[in-house]
């Protein structure tokens, strides 16, 4: 389990986390998500003691990192996967970490079998695709049999083979009773992996839910295709309802549902090309819920 209580963290004036509280639970994947800059990389770093909190307390299992006499076989974490020697190889690097923790050397081939690295562990971890310093970050952080496991981006590099691999792997681990901590910005493949979500922005909780609630928090929209969108959308203004317009001709409707847009159109001899409702993805979702943190964002082309 891990437990984040009303953390803060500053960087001289910068506030990169801001009373922050959420606890991974045992037997489920927790996604964390937020937009860049967020506070996630923070969060992760003082989980696993690289980062001291300004305020609050962080603990792995009940207890702060540095007050275990074996953190690896508390918490496995991925956080920088290259953060390996390039000269060694994956089999010489996961034997030195093996070494600090007392874990025998059968480990180290166990998991360089389950990473799917047993034919390359010879090999310089330099020479390592993106795909396969990925898949060695994640065979490190297993290493130590940990009760909580905590990866920041897993799937960033890997092949189309390598996403299941993971998916399969995360939801094996929460299955046998361990806390999964997964941080994304894939939010197609968080909703397929995780059970709940924490979701931060500029440093604050947004959300602390079940991936569905979430989504269904972001509702269902309405995509009309008309000629006549600019007239259709003066007929469809109502408290509550809210139009968009993501292309020429098109409205996106939320608080009101296709058939009562339909009957207005036709009430007032407005053609309709499309009407289609829409239901929300964890994308939305993400979207509507991040819309005034966002810190780096980018101008519409
Ligand atoms: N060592 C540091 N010194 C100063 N500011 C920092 C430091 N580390 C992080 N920050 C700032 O704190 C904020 C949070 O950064 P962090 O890397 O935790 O966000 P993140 O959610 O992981 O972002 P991303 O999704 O881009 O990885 C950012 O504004 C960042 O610039």
């Amino acid at each position: 389990m891990i437990e984040v209580r009303e953390v803060t963290k500053r960087y001289g004036v910068k506030t990169a986390v801001d009373r922050l509280s959420f606890t991974a639970k045992p037997g489920q994947v927790t996604g964390f998500l937020g937009p860049n800059g967020a506070g996630k990389s923070t969060t992760m770093r003082m989980i696993i003691g690289l980062d001291r909190p300004t305020a609050g307390t962080v603990t792995v299992n009940g207890r702060r990192y540095r007050e275990h006499a074996a953190p690896l076989r508390e918490i496995g974490a991925l956080l920088e996967a290259r953060s390996v020697h390039p000269g060694r190889s994956a089999r010489s690097h996961l034997l030195g970490l093996a070494r600090t923790h007392g874990i025998p050397r059968a480990r180290v081939d166990e998991v360089l079998e389950l990473a799917g690295l047993t034919a390359v562990a010879g090999k310089r971890a330099g020479a390592f695709s993106l795909g396969m310093g990925q898949r060695l970050g994640i065979a490190a952080a297993l290493l130590g049999d940990p009760a909580v496991v905590m990866l920041d981006e897993p799937v960033n590099g890997l092949d189309p083979e390598g996403v299941l691999w993971v998916r399969g792997l995360l939801a094996g681990l929460a299955a046998e009773g361990r806390t999964v901590l997964l941080s994304s910005h894939l939010m197609a493949e968080t909703a397929l992996i995780a059970d709940h979500l924490v979701v931060v922005g500029r440093g604050r909780l947004l959300a602390d839910t079940s991936v569905q609630d979430l989504i269904n928090s972001a509702g269902t929209g309405v995509r009309v295709g008309s000629d006549e969108a600019d007239r259709l959308r003066g007929l469809l203004a109502r408290p509550g309802v809210r139009v968009a317009s993501s292309a020429d001709g098109e409205l996106d409707v939320t608080g009101m549902d296709a058939r009562e847009i339909g009957a207005i159109a036709s009430a007032h001899g407005v053609p309709l090309y499309q009407l289609a409702t829409r239901t929300a993805s964890l994308e939305d979702a993400f979207m509507d819920l991040t819309r005034d943190s966002v810190e780096y964002g980018s101008v519409p082309a």
